[in-house]
This record gives C-alpha cells, sequence and structure tokens, in this order.
C-alpha cells in the first residue's frame, strides 16, 4: 500500500535537473507567513527533516536583501533607511536563483542578519533540489518577473492591529531592536510601504488566508492541494507518477 503522504522516508533529495512546485508566499510583516509555512512543512511531514533530504523547503525574501553603500548604513543604524522600499531588495539576483531552483540546480543563499541590517554571506543555506518550493516576503508577488515564476500563490491576510502587536515583540526580542525604534520604523516606512507596495499585490493571489497560522481549515485545503498536485504531477518523461513511487524505500 502506498503512502499518500509527503514524509521522510526517502533516502536522497530529489535529482539534480527536476523543477519543484514553485509557491509565493506574500503578507504585511509579522502576518505570520513564516509561520504559515512552518505549518504546511509540519501538515507535508517535512519538520523533522535533514536539509538534504527535505521534499519541501522554505526560502525568505529577506536572503534577497540588497549591499547597503555606506551612506545606506549609517541610515539604517539610525532607523532611516526604507527596508519596505522595492529598491531595497535585489530582484535580479531573486530572479535568478529562483529560475536556478526550477531548473533543479542545487543554490546556495545567504541568511539575513537583522541587527546589523547585512547578509550572513559567510552563513550560506544550501537549498537542495526538492519537490515543493516556498519562498515567503513581503513583496514575493511585487516584481513581475519574479511573481510570475510562482505556480501558486497564497496571502496571509492578518489585520494590521495584530501584525503590530506581533511585530513589536519580535522586533524587541529577536531583532535587537528598542520600542521607540520599532514603532518610528512602522510608522515612517512599513505602514505606508505595505499600503504602497504589498497590499496591492493580493490581487495576484490564489488563495488569500484570512488570520494565517491560526487558520487551519485554509491550510489544510492548501496541503491537500499541494499533496494532489505534487503526487500528480507528470515527470520529465511524461509519465504521471508519485511521490512516493519515485523516492520512497
Ligand atoms: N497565529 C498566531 N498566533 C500568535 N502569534 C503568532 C501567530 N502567527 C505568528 N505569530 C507570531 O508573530 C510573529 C510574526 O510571525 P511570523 O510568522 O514570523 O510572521 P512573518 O513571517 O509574516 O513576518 C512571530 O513572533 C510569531 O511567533
Ligand atoms: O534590516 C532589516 C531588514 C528588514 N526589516 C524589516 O523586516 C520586515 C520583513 O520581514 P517580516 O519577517 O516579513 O516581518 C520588513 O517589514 C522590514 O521593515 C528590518 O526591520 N530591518
Amino acid at each position: 500500500m502506498s503512502d499518500t503522504r509527503l514524509n521522510g522516508n526517502r533516502k536522497m533529495s530529489a535529482p539534480e535537473g527536476k523543477s519543484p512546485f514553485l509557491i509565493g508566499v506574500a503578507g504585511g510583516t509579522a502576518s505570520g507567513k513564516s509561520t504559515v509555512c512552518k505549518r504546511i512543512m509540519e501538515k507535508l511531514g517535512q519538520a523533522e527533516i535533514d536539509n538534504k533530504q527535505r521534499q519541501v523547503v522554505c526560502i525568505a525574501q529577506d536572503s534577497f536583501y540588497r549591499d547597503l553603500t555606506p551612506s545606506e548604513i549609517a541610515k539604517a543604524a539610525k532607523g532611516q533607511f526604507n527596508f519596505d522600499h522595492p529598491d531595497a531588495f535585489d530582484e535580479t539576483l531573486m530572479k535568478t536563483t529562483l529560475n536556478d531552483i526550477l531548473a533543479g540546480k542545487i543554490v546556495t543563499i545567504p541568511t539575513y542578519d537583522y541587527k546589523n541590517h547585512a547578509l550572513k554571506k559567510n552563513e550560506l543555506l544550501t537549498i537542495y533540489p526538492a519537490d515543493v518550493v516556498l519562498f515567503e516576503g513581503i513583496l514575493v508577488f511585487y516584481f513581475p518577473e519574479v511573481r510570475k515564476l510562482f505556480h501558486m500563490k497564497l496571502f496571509v491576510d492578518t489585520d494590521s492591529d495584530t501584525r503590530l502587536a506581533r511585530r513589536v515583540p519580535r522586533d524587541i526580542n529577536e531583532r535587537g531592536r528598542s520600542l521607540d525604534q520599532v514603532l518610528n520604523q512602522y510608522m515612517n516606512f512599513v505602514k505606508p510601504a505595505f499600503e504602497e507596495f504589498c497590499s496591492p499585490t493580493k490581487k495576484f493571489a490564489d488563495v488569500i488566508i484570512p488570520r494565517g497560522a491560526d487558520n487551519h481549515v485554509a491550510i489544510d485545503l492548501i496541503v491537500h492541494h499541494i499533496k494532489d498536485i505534487v503526487q500528480g504531477r507528470p515527470r520529465e518523461n511524461g509519465r504521471v507518477e508519485s511521490i512516493e513511487r519515485h523516492y520512497y524505500d
């Protein structure tokens, strides 16, 4: 009997050259994008699996913040740089990396250091070919050339009071900010940029998830859809193969 779950029984990561199902997950700051991705991975049985063995991987758009110039670094230190504007990202690198992932290549991406407003270029994440890749961030649907790469687009829609109430403790406890810094940045940059650049991209979503990770029904439906699609996808040779037949013991 075949197991219909995506699970960790497979011995090797997907072969190079295999194109994953690419899912974009957008939403305002602290809307619960990472938490929704974590739930999706858990429900697909991927939470405890080693990076190299994973069939489902998650990448953050924060890994594609561009390098700042010296004067921008000085601004960032004073809370005067706009990290919520599309210009803060390296669109070309985002596009190239996602295209490499879609071509089934192994890619390496840096993680982001919020305390120093810089990429940790000596701490690289290796992304091995997977069946499903989630790409989450505030502006993942903003850039048309990036947006068109997604097979499925999710928008996590959590109300702005809740988002601010979550962002304040997170930024103080995890991102090294003071209350004043968080509130000033929010009023000067985060809120206006959300309204101008992020919120309008909701119209591109295939599925809007109200209340984020609290919305178990929406997450279950999405997980079922991902399973159906991934397990029924025609492979390179044109045959329809299920994931378990391809990879399980
Ligand atoms: N449903 C929820 N209930 C309570 N806290 C939540 C919920 N979803 C997320 N959080 C918390 O809110 C903060 C932001 O969530 P996160 O998933 O990191 O958002 P995003 O990736 O959109 O910035 C985190 O501290 C997280 O633990
Ligand atoms: O150096 C930085 C880089 C980014 N930010 C803020 O992060 C959020 C995006 O991350 P979420 O996890 O989606 O909240 C964005 O609103 C930036 O303002 C930062 O404060 N400093």
